[in-house]
């Protein structure tokens, strides 16, 4: 299992570094759950991180506007993400989703050939009208990604546990596994639960608040001690 961690700027992606995260995923979490950053924080992420630890940019919360979305991937690879995180929130069933996602694949390879795409429903989806999250693994399949992810969209202290139970997960899992694809999850993930995750067959875990002082990901800062700690688990698992 891989550890992603979710910084909001240089400051932070150091940390992540420094902590020996897998992938940097830049966020901006005032914009919500997969906020989507500004194109010089990614550059400038860019910049600062080894070349073989990927950089990825989330897109956003993102509406059913499949251009918009699109041209938002086309400008996260040019500033350098090679990893695209999609939060498909406005999009409330598969095909809405699928239509969106395709046109997501289709911009990132005409610049880049190699970036990986990701394709993100929410545990919650319930509480905000998104696509129902059994639905993402087929939704990233047939859209051509290559790992489908759950998150939960309202970060109020729930985490995926709350809206998923084991095996509904390890069913979301096994379908992408099928698919010859990889998953991710996420979703105010702590330490403790970084074990089950790894056994319900997840490739890459998610995680912000846990890696930040005090456990807050909107008050606290990522801390390269705390990202250290978890990627020690992740490694022992
Ligand atoms: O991509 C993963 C998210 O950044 C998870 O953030 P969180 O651990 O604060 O829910």
């Amino acid at each position: 299992m891989l550890l992603l961690i979710s910084p909001i700027n240089t400051q932070e992606a150091r940390e992540a570094i420094n902590g020996g995260a897998d992938i940097i995923d830049v966020k901006n979490p005032k914009e919500g759950s997969l906020g989507a950053n500004f194109p010089w924080v990614i550059k400038n992420i860019r910049e600062i991180t080894p070349k073989d630890m990927q950089v990825s940019a989330t897109l956003g919360d993102v509406p059913y506007k499949p251009g918009t979305v699109a041209l938002a991937a086309a400008g996260a690879v040019v500033s350098g993400a090679d990893y695209i995180k999609v939060g498909l929130y406005g999009t409330r069933n598969y095909s809405e989703a699928l239509e969106v996602m395709e046109n997501v694949v289709k911009a990132v390879h005409e610049f880049d050939e190699d970036a990986v795409v990701v394709a993100s429903g929410y545990a919650d989806a319930h509480r905000v009208g998104a696509v129902d999250p059994m639905d993402i693994p087929r939704v990233a399949a047939d859209s051509g990604a290559d790992l489908a992810m759950v998150d939960t969209a309202v970060k109020d202290g729930k985490t995926l546990f709350d809206f998923m139970n084991e095996e509904s997960i390890s069913q979301f899992t096994t379908e992408i596994h099928e698919y010859g694809l990889k998953s991710a999850l996420a979703g105010s993930v702590t330490e403790e639960q970084l074990p089950l995750l790894a056994e319900l067959g997840c490739d890459v875990a998610g995680i912000r608040g846990a890696a930040c002082v005090g456990g807050d990901r909107n008050t606290g800062h990522i801390h390269h001690e705390a990202v250290a700690k978890l990627k020690h688990l992740v490694k022992s698992l």
